[in-house]
């Protein structure tokens, strides 16, 4: 009996919510979509594996432009318009996270990646000097005395002429560079690329973006009950403990200072850790008081968390493109001696970084086809009109700004890989709007890392090229028109199928290749 009414309770909640289903998609006419089934909408499209669900998106926007995409129950609108992205991402109004994020809150809590209202408008005061000209010169020293490190670790792996993986040996740089300029201290990730807290940091970012479009682990107290979920807490644990151990020790740490300078006693500088974001998190206050440890807990991890697999994301790609296309290789290879002049193995100074424009281009056409987050998502709190299409409350806007740089009315040919694109005029004289390309997000909530991300990117990029020529993992691979080849798209599933060596692509939160970045390296003579 019990069995029954229960059954007859789940009908009548799936009758109900059809229901509501049909009148939202009345209201969003305007857009259309890949079919929808009962229950799970369009998640059995969305694949199993991040691959999938990249695939989906690129065909689902060349089919309809914007389009509508049910996860389970939740409503969603993917914007593929650059009106519309426009639109969005410079009002005032539509500056709240949409609830995928909340997947991240057993991580993060509520820093400034996913806080929503005055909290984050308070976080984002408090945040943006900590990327200062001044700080971003101390973040320097890091980044640079890293990158050294990872060349030599680099000329050991590409001995002679050895295929390896880029994505996966970038991943422990970024690491490095990250905790480092997050906590003052260093974690070795590059020689420890298997100790615990790296283990569990990776084990954590996987598992909760993951979830983000999986309609049932979303939901945390379903999640419960999966084995994974064990996992997922132990590892949080790992992660945690040793974040507010170091906060602590900073803290106490700044506590001795303060009285050292109290009683007028020199402090010993040699024992001092660098400066980092954690200091500025310390000194910092909102409405006059201190930050708790467990506000600077949240800042100093979602720090890490976007401000590292991003940075991966872009070099990997970008050195996956200079090892297919050698022109463009060439043109970096003699920016660099143009500015450094002829003791290549120096480092590169802040100044000189600045003047290399053609780096900058390079990462710009980096970005535009593989951006570091394809995807971000907003709520709509009330109901509104984008461009006079009508968007009900409760729907989550999913901008697709990787579909932006495939744009063929703003980026002709979009699928070759040509950084003077960015040069300024295009054939035609005119300019390029910036929101035509904006990986960096734009409007309030855009990325507040770009600076350090572009700084980290052409100090690591400057080193490898001037010690190593890129290759394809095979000859064969290097692109001849200027093009790239492609998992997705259009060219999907023209001519011959792609070469194993090929990245095939994966997005949950951040850009991927699932197969890896295969390349050689020769050393420069
Ligand atoms: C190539 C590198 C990077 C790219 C392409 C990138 C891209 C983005 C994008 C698209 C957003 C907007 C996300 C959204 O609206 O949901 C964002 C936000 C953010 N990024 Fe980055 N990012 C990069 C590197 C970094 C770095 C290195 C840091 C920190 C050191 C960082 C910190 C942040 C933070 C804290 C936010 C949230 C800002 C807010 O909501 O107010 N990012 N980033």
């Amino acid at each position: 009996m019990f069995l029954l009414l229960l059954g007859l309770a789940a009908i009548v909640f799936v009758i109900y919510k059809e229901l509501w289903r049909w009148r939202m998609q009345q209201k969003m006419g305007h857009t259309q979509g890949p079919r929808v089934l009962p229950v799970v909408g369009n998640g059995h499209q969305l694949g199993k594996s991040p691959e999938d669900l990249l695939n989906f998106l690129f065909d689902s926007f060349y089919k309809y432009g914007n389009f509508q995409l049910w996860i389970g129950y939740y409503p969603n609108i993917v914007i593929t318009d650059n009106k519309d992205i426009e639109y969005i991402l410079c009002s005032n109004s539509l500056t709240e996270k949409s609830d995928m994020y909340d997947v991240l809150q057993i991580w993060l809590g509520e820093g400034l990646v996913n806080s929503n209202g005055s909290k984050w408008h308070q976080r984002r005061k408090m945040i943006t000097p900590s990327f200062h000209f001044k700080i971003l010169q101390d973040f320097h020293v890091v980044m640079n005395s890293n990158a050294g490190k990872f060349v030599e670790k680099l000329r050991a792996r590409a001995e002679g002429g050895r295929i390896f993986d880029f994505q996966k040996m970038v991943h422990n740089l970024t690491l490095d560079i990250m905790c480092e300029t997050a906590m003052g201290v260093p974690i070795n990730a590059m020689d420890n690329p298997n100790s615990e807290f790296v283990k569990a940091l990776d084990l954590i970012a996987e598992n909760c973006l993951l979830r983000m479009f999986n309609p049932i682990k979303r939901n945390l107290d379903i999640y419960r009950f999966f084995p994974e979920c064990k996992r997922l807490y132990r590892a949080l644990d790992v992660f945690k403990d040793f974040i507010y151990n170091i906060i602590e020790k900073r803290m106490k740490m700044r506590l001795a200072e303060n009285s050292q300078l109290d009683s007028a006693i020199p402090s010993d500088d040699s024992a001092k850790p660098r400066h980092a974001f954690l200091d500025t998190m310390l000194s910092a206050t909102i409405e006059g008081r201190s930050l708790t440890r467990e506000e600077i807990y949240e800042e100093v991890s979602t720090f890490m968390f976007a401000g590292q697999d991003t940075t991966s994301s872009a070099l990997s790609f970008a050195v996956l493109l200079l090892s297919r296309h050698l022109e463009v290789q060439k043109k970096v290879y003699e920016e660099q001696q143009l500015i450094i002049g002829d003791d290549l193995k120096r480092d590169a100074t802040f100044q000189e970084l600045s003047e290399m424009k053609y780096l900058d281009m390079v990462l710009k056409e980096t970005l535009r086809i593989y951006p570091s987050v394809p995807l971000v998502a907003r709520a709509v709190k009330e109901d509104i009109e984008i461009n006079n299409k009508f968007i009900p409350k409760g729907t989550t806007l999913l901008l697709f700004l990787m579909s932006l740089g495939y744009n063929e009315d703003n980026f002709p040919d979009p699928y070759r890989f040509d950084p003077e694109r960015f040069s300024g005029l295009r054939e035609d004289q005119s300019t390029y709007n910036p929101f035509e390309c904006v990986p960096f997000s734009a409007g309030p909530r855009n990325c507040v890392g770009q600076k350090y991300a572009i700084l980290e990117f052409k100090t690591v990029i400057s080193k490898i090229i001037r010690k190593f020529e890129i290759l394809p993992a095979l000859d064969d691979l290097k692109s001849e028109d200027g093009r790239i080849s492609t998992y997705f798209g259009p060219h999907k599933n023209v001519g011959t199928p792609p070469h194993k060596y090929e990245p095939k692509l994966a997005t949950v939160l951040t850009l991927k290749s699932a197969n890896g970045v295969l390349i050689r390296l020769r050393e420069r003579k």
